[in-house]
């Protein structure tokens, strides 16, 4: 991976900021210090994002990691034609520690349209994640469609096992890979992004964890399956249950799941499978009472196989890759791009009558009854990509 030096800053940036920080408010202030190269604090204020941030970004783009003291005025233009416009929205991701997997690709999407984004990083990740950041070893990942590059305003801590402090088991609260992280449950999470900028508009929920996902669904202990279903769907129930409070109305949430939740798929084992039917299931009931208490739209994108972090622990991400080329109608390698793109609409007005879906971005693979590459079909002729 080439790494991207940034060039200096030009002495008019440097004025701009200065003059922001004037007239900013506390949480403004902090996040100069943590632009000036300074990571100490928990929630982490990027350093390396930020550095990058002050040495090339326009004012504009300032202006668009500071919503709480600024406006968003500067984005009222109208774009021509039918544009996927997010500008003046401000999104959450959970389930980011790298730049490989769908919770990347989609922040990046969000960030294109115009978004202002906020992580929430699993806090056995958040240090390796940090340092990556901090050693430019993402910059290349940074890079938008238009060639500029990705804001990630601030990161949060987060287990999404864990609803409020009170629920922290002992071990875990002194286990070294948290010792120095605080305010990490879902609830501390959302009052942390509630005191630092008041409001979002896009939730998205891109994490899942099941201890024994390689084990068949007969060989998974009652700890196995409960823990996959805590983490991977029940934290998508309380991380919308705690961050709806500060979600403004016409807001979208969006989740992750896999065609193994209706489909036999050997290898997504541990409970996993019925952990993505949970989530596909409480999408509906949480789109009705999401939509009708708060405006809040609630969709799950299930998504075709990608080499993230997570999968290559499942151990078949290749064969499951292979499979969709061989039987998919569409026969390409799905990128995670094309799934965080239809995140990007999912979360943006052009959906704003789409909510309790569950919309594929498979090349189409769940359409297929059967597997066409099956030798029982071997003289029959199967149309194949021309290309
Ligand atoms: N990769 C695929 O082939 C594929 C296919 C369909 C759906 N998905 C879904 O996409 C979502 C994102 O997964 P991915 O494949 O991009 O992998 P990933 O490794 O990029 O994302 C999983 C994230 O979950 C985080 N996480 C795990 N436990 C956590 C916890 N307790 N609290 C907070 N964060 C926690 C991890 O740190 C990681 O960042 C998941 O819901 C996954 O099931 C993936």
């Amino acid at each position: 991976m080439t790494t991207i030096t940034p060039p200096p800053p030009p002495p008019m940036q440097i004025t701009y900021f200065r003059q922001v920080m004037k007239s900013s408010n506390a949480i403004f202030s902090s996040y100069v210090r943590g632009a000036s190269c300074h990571i100490s604090s928990t929630p982490l204020l990027l350093s390396s994002s930020s550095q990058r941030i002050t040495s090339t970004s326009t004012p504009l783009r300032f202006e668009r990691m500071t919503t709480k003291a600024m406006s968003y005025s500067s984005y009222s233009k109208p774009l021509p034609g039918l544009p996927l416009d997010l500008r003046g929205k401000r999104a959450f991701i959970a389930g980011v520690a790298d730049d490989n997997g769908y919770g990347w690709a989609i922040a990046k999407s969000l960030a294109a349209a115009g978004a202002q984004i906020l992580v929430g990083t699993w806090v056995p990740a958040l240090n390796i994640f940090e340092t990556c950041l901090r050693r430019g070893k993402f910059d290349e990942s940074h890079l938008l469609p238009d060639g500029s590059l990705m804001n990630i305003t601030k990161v949060y801590p987060l287990d999404a096992v864990y609803d409020t402090p009170e629920d922290v088991p002992k071990d875990v609260k002194s286990n070294r890979r948290y010792a120095g992280s605080s305010k990490w449950t879902i609830k501390e999470v959302a009052e942390s992004v509630k005191e630092d900028f008041g409001s979002i508009d896009i939730l998205v929920h891109s994490l899942a964890n099941g201890p024994e996902v390689t084990k068949p669904l007969l060989e998974t202990s009652r700890y196995g399956y409960l823990a996959a279903v805590s983490s991977s769907s029940y934290s998508f129930v309380s991380l919308l249950k705690h961050f709806v409070p500060l979600m403004n109305p016409g807001g979208a949430s969006i989740s992750l799941t896999y065609l193994a939740s209706e489909r036999m798929i050997p290898g997504y084992g541990g409970g996993m499978s019925s952990v993505k039917a949970a989530l596909e299931s409480d999408t509906k009931v949480l789109a009705f009472e999401a939509g009708r208490r708060h405006r809040i739209r609630v969709n799950t994108i299930s998504a075709g196989p990608l080499r993230s972090r997570a999968a290559k622990a499942i151990g078949f991400v290749d064969m499951m890759i292979d499979y969709s080329l061989m039987n998919a109608p569409l026969q390409k390698e799905l990128s995670a791009e094309e799934v965080g793109n239809a995140a990007a609409f999912l979360a943006s007005p052009l959906a704003s009558a789409i909510t309790g879906t569950v919309l594929y971005v498979d090349n189409g693979l769940n359409a297929m009854g059967i597997g066409v590459d099956s030798p029982a079909f071997k003289d029959m002729s199967i149309p194949k990509d021309n290309k």
